[in-house]
């Protein structure tokens, strides 16, 4: 059984189709890449997958349960966590506790300023924090924190929730050139570290294609609301369409086949 399967999605914005007819299904363990360019509708599917979109038309299948009419709290719930572009993380508080409210808001517990200290919470989060190579910075407050250990930490909250399916917006974008394969590498030997029978499922919206080819197993390439191409990278980046719509114009010096 899929963890995810999206059957004929669709949602419009007034003229604009932001999706038509998706169709997805998400293996156990997968880790799915959407690309497209600015517009194309990968946001919108993420959206939908998390719940705050509804499609007008289709299904929204999570391990088997249609989740099309949940709400996002009752996704998250059953199992779908997300991290966002910019991460989402509260300044002032040391990265511990940031992860310590991640954990509790995840358990449907109140948010509290100061998240309570139990000690197998904080033994849950300093192990999560050590998965993401982060525990020199636990005490640290995140103000103090560059780019590249806040989006670590934000993917690490992400992951509080033990999550069946993770969804990651553009994972190494603000991280150097000379750091990006570094940060995924730590991302992908969490997220193997992490799941309870296998690795969490991963869908991650990116565009830089050599991160694309070396960490995706298959790409859903987008383009006006559509999925154009779905398949292995090798195959979806050398598709004669997906070069006119996709790599063709802005990243196109990124494909190398
Ligand atoms: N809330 C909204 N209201 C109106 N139009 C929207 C809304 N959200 C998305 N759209 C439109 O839907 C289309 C798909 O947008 P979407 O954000 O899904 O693209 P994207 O592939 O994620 O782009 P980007 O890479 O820039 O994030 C675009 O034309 C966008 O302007």
């Amino acid at each position: 059984m899929p963890v995810l399967s999206a059957q004929g999605l669709r949602r419009s914005f007034g003229a604009v189709v932001a999706a038509a007819d998706i169709h997805i299904d998400v293996a156990r363990g997968e880790r799915l890449c959407l690309i497209g360019s600015n517009g194309a509708g990968k946001t919108t599917f993420v959206n939908m997958v998390t719940g705050y979109l509804k499609p007008t038309e289709g299904r929204i299948v999570l391990a088997g349960e249609d989740i099309t009419a949940r709400t996002p709290r009752e996704i998250t719930r059953r199992g779908v966590a997300r991290s966002f572009q910019i991460p989402q993380l509260c300044l002032q508080m040391t990265a511990l506790e940031n992860m310590l409210l991640a954990l509790h808001c995840s358990r449907g517990q109140r948010a509290f300023l100061r998240p309570a200290r139990d000690a197998a919470s904080v033994m849950r989060c300093r192990e999560l924090l050590a998965a993401f190579s982060l525990e020199a910075h636990a005490q640290r407050p995140v103000r103090e924190l560059p780019g590249g250990v806040r989006k670590l930490l934000d993917i690490a909250m992400a992951l509080t929730a033990q999550p069946l399916l993770l969804l990651l917006d553009e994972p190494t974008s603000g991280v150097s050139g000379d750091e990006k394969f570094a940060t995924m590498d730590t991302v992908m030997r969490a997220i193997e570290r992490t799941g309870s029978e296998a690795a969490v499922t991963l869908i991650f919206v990116e565009h830089d294609m050599d991160i694309v080819r070396r960490y995706a197993h298959r790409v859903a390439a987008f383009y006006s609301g559509r999925v154009i191409a779905l398949g292995a990278p090798d195959e979806v980046l050398v598709n004669a369409d997906v070069r006119r719509h996709v790599t063709g114009g802005a990243h196109a010096t990124k494909v190398t086949a």
